[in-house]
């Protein structure tokens, strides 16, 4: 059984799990608005928590509506910081070319995933340990799973 964390919340509609070991919880419009192709708004959500310390929250896409329509977080993950006592809000972007998204009060537009976060404590070095990787990154194990 995974952990269960407390999360004190004022809110409309509360976060829901669709199911019991979903890591995201769907985050539903506050408002109604329509975004154009290309577009993109901030969208409310009524909700605001206070994290405990050492938590984050991400805010992220749905898969089905970036699949479906094209719609993602422009932000992902939008981090949700542990001190913030603010209301959510999710950037939503309307990748789509032709066809505007319609936002309904309700509409579960995002989901946000509740995390331990490390605090890093940064120790300026002069030089850094070897690895395999290196420097390597931006496509340098290249795209062909074949050798
Ligand atoms: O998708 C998001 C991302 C952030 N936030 C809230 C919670 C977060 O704690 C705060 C600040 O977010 P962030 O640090 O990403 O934004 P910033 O542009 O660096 O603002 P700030 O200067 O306030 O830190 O905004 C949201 O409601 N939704
Ligand atoms: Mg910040």
């Amino acid at each position: 059984m995974t952990d269960l964390v407390e999360i004190p919340i004022i809110a409309d509609q509360v976060p829901k799990y669709a199911h019991f070991d979903d890591a995201g919880a769907d985050l539903c419009a506050a408002e109604a608005l329509t975004i154009a192709p290309g577009e993109r708004a901030l969208v409310s959500t009524g909700v605001a928590i206070a994290l405990p310390e050492g938590y984050a929250a991400f805010v992220v896409p749905r898969s089905g509506l970036a699949a479906k329509k094209g719609i993602t977080v422009l932000n992902s993950p939008g981090t949700v910081d542990a001190g913030y006592r603010g209301e959510i809000k999710v950037t939503l972007l309307n990748t789509d070319r032709s066809e505007p998204f319609e936002v309904a009060i309700g509409d579960r537009i995002a989901q946000m995933i509740v995390t331990p976060v490390s605090r890093a404590v940064f120790v300026p070095v002069s030089e850094l340990s070897e690895s395999v990787r290196g420097a390597g990154g931006f496509g340098s194990t290249g795209v062909s799973a074949h050798a």
